[in-house]
């Protein structure tokens, strides 16, 4: 037997049952692979697949999973102990988690007494038996048994000598794990620290040992404690550190925190915070560095928005606004950096607003690969420009590309690829019923060549981009691969009526990169026009500094 560190600690994800809870979040059997195969390149040494019992759909994961196992991660399936009054072998959805075929199960049971008497309707004692009996009986089929003490905290908190019994009841048939769930949310970390820690003392006192943590071995009679905590109180994460220098052994969490209600304890933080400020040892730093891809992968699979202030994996948790932090971050990342972003997969930005400085300025202008100098008056001119745009109603922080063609033009070094003379937009409204209801026709030079260009659209952008690229792609045969991947409109003092100012922000991409470009004014059609053309004018710039780098 090879003995485990005692900084070791084993995580238990539960984004494909638990996440599965969260509203709005719905994923296919194709999703679940996906996901757990990426969670086993993770590191993740138990992986919670669902639940077999209760849907097709994951009947089939399981069935599908064994095609195509997992490398190093235990696939796990989960379900409640048999109900009152029946016996296990008798239950469905004991059959059904056995025949998922995994070496490892999970069961759930109850620790409240009022959920006893009023949940299930049953007596206390039928519930001990209900424990006993289903982890007796998954035993005697060879699974290993993690059992999840549903309801632990509150239930403690009522009747601390029931619910020690409920998990004795687990512990005595064989069950390996005793996760005490949070399940409710509503417990702080002091209260955690001191319950765990009872529960660690008391489980010692029962004589069955002290504890197995080799999650590979055929049988282990010593009973290890986790946590499995929700997010209701915001204190999911803060409460699963607690339970973890508590003496917990186990965390279970989801990727980006989904699950019920709230949520569950987002392993994207959980994960660096034991590992990067507590020490303690749960998955490769190969592994650690895989983090931020691995929560936009789950948040791209699931089709759910990446929360981009996401604590460690977020966009902006390295982002650096203020001209201050960037200067001093400049100096020493540790300035304003709890940890380098790169330990996480993720990296340092620095954002161009009117809260910047001339260090924003330079910062930029090196990622531009300009050096400019702090006393150069052209730096201080672009900080100044840009502070004016922003007052306004530009916003750079949004539309770094339209930032850095102000820069380029500051500096004398903006190409200028084409030239609008004019351009008209006409929108047929009545004929609503058509998909082309607009009209645009564009004016443009290139190189003292005046074309004229018309083209249909949905909607007055659509047709106005249509025909500017219309008239530019023989020039340049690029710009049939640029596509324009997002529109948004926000009006910026809606107090003045029709003379408001809009912002329009145009998102464009290549198929490789995307850029985002600003354009402000009175007229919405001319605010969208100013981002849309600056949107093809960096779309090119990207383009022949490519090209001008591959000569190179
Ligand atoms: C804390 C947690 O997150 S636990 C996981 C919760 N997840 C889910 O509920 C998602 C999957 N659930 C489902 O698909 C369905 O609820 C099913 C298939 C499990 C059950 O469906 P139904 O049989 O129609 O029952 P329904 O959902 O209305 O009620 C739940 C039943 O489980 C019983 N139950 C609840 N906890 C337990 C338990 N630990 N052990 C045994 N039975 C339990 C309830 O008493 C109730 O039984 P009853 O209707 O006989 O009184
Ligand atoms: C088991 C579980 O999901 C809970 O108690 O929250």
């Amino acid at each position: 037997m090879t003995t485990t560190p005692s900084n070791q600690l084993w995580l238990y994800d539960t984004t494909l049952r638990d996440g599965t809870q969260r509203e709005g979040l719905s994923v296919s059997i194709e999703d679940k692979l996906r996901i757990a195969h990426r969670l086993d390149e993770l590191g993740i040494p138990f992986i919670e697949g669902g639940w077999p019992g209760a849907n097709p759909k994951d009947v089939q994961f399981f069935w599908q999973l064994q095609e195509n196992p997992l490398k190093q991660a235990e696939i796990v399936p989960f379900c409640s102990t048999r109900r009152p009054n029946s016996t296990a072998a008798d239950e469905p959805m004991l059959q059904a988690i056995l025949s998922a075929g995994t070496r490892w199960v999970t069961i759930f049971g109850k620790s409240w007494d009022l959920h006893v008497i009023e949940g299930l309707k049953t007596s206390l004692e039928e519930n001990l038996a209900m424990i006993s009996d289903t982890i007796l009986y998954l035993r005697s089929q060879g699974r290993r048994v993690i059992y999840d003490a549903e309801h632990w905290f509150d239930g403690y908190k009522q009747n601390p000598d029931y619910a020690l019994q409920t998990i004795k009841a687990a512990a005595t048939a064989g069950a390996e794990w005793l996760v005490l769930c949070d399940t409710n949310g509503g417990t702080l970390p002091h209260e955690i620290t001191e319950i765990v820690k009872n529960v660690v003392l008391g489980t010692e006192d029962w004589g069955l040992g002290t504890g197995n943590t080799e999650k590979t071995l055929t049988q282990s009679p010593l009973p290890q404690i986790g946590i499995h905590t929700h997010n209701d109180s915001e204190m999911a994460v803060a409460n699963a550190l607690a339970a973890v220098l508590a003496g917990a052994k186990m965390v279970q969490g989801t990727i980006n925190g989904y699950g019920e209600r709230c949520g569950n304890a987002n392993l994207c933080s959980v994960i660096p915070n034991l590992q990067l400020k507590l020490g303690y040892s749960c998955i490769g730093e190969h592994q650690l560095n895989q983090l931020t891809e691995t929560s936009r992968f789950v948040s791209e699979v699931v089709n759910l928005a990446p929360d981009e202030h996401a604590p460690y994996v977020g966009r902006s948790a390295f982002a650096h606004k203020g001209g201050i932090h960037v200067s001093a971050v400049e100096r020493n990342p540790l300035t304003y950096e709890h940890i380098q972003p790169e330990q996480v997969g993720n990296r340092r930005r620095i954002v161009i607003s009117e809260q910047s400085g001339l260090s924003n300025v330079l910062a930029k202008a090196r990622s531009l690969g300009m050096e400019l100098d702090k006393n150069d008056p052209q730096a201080r001119q672009i900080l100044q420009r840009m502070k004016e745009l922003e007052s306004e109603g530009y916003q750079f922080e949004a539309a770094e590309a339209s930032f850095s063609l102000l820069m380029y033009e500051a500096l004398g070094l903006r190409e200028q690829f084409f030239e609008v003379k004019g351009f008209q937009v006409h929108c047929d409204l009545v004929e609503v019923k058509e998909t082309t209801n607009s009209l645009a026709t564009v004016k443009v030079g290139v190189n003292g060549i005046n074309i004229l260009e018309v083209a249909e659209g949905n909607g007055p952008v659509a047709a106005l981009d249509a025909a500017l690229r219309k008239a530019l792609v023989n020039f340049y045969p690029q710009i049939a691969d640029f596509e324009l991947t997002d529109y948004k409109v926000r009006i910026l003092n809606g107090n003045t009526g029709t003379a408001a100012k809009t912002r329009a922000l145009v998102e464009s991409g290549n198929g490789q990169q995307r850029w985002t470009t600003v354009g402000v004014s009175t007229n919405i059609l001319e605010a969208s026009y100013q981002a849309v053309v600056e949107g093809l004018e960096y779309g090119l710039l990207l383009h022949f500094q490519a090209e001008k780098a591959l000569k190179v």
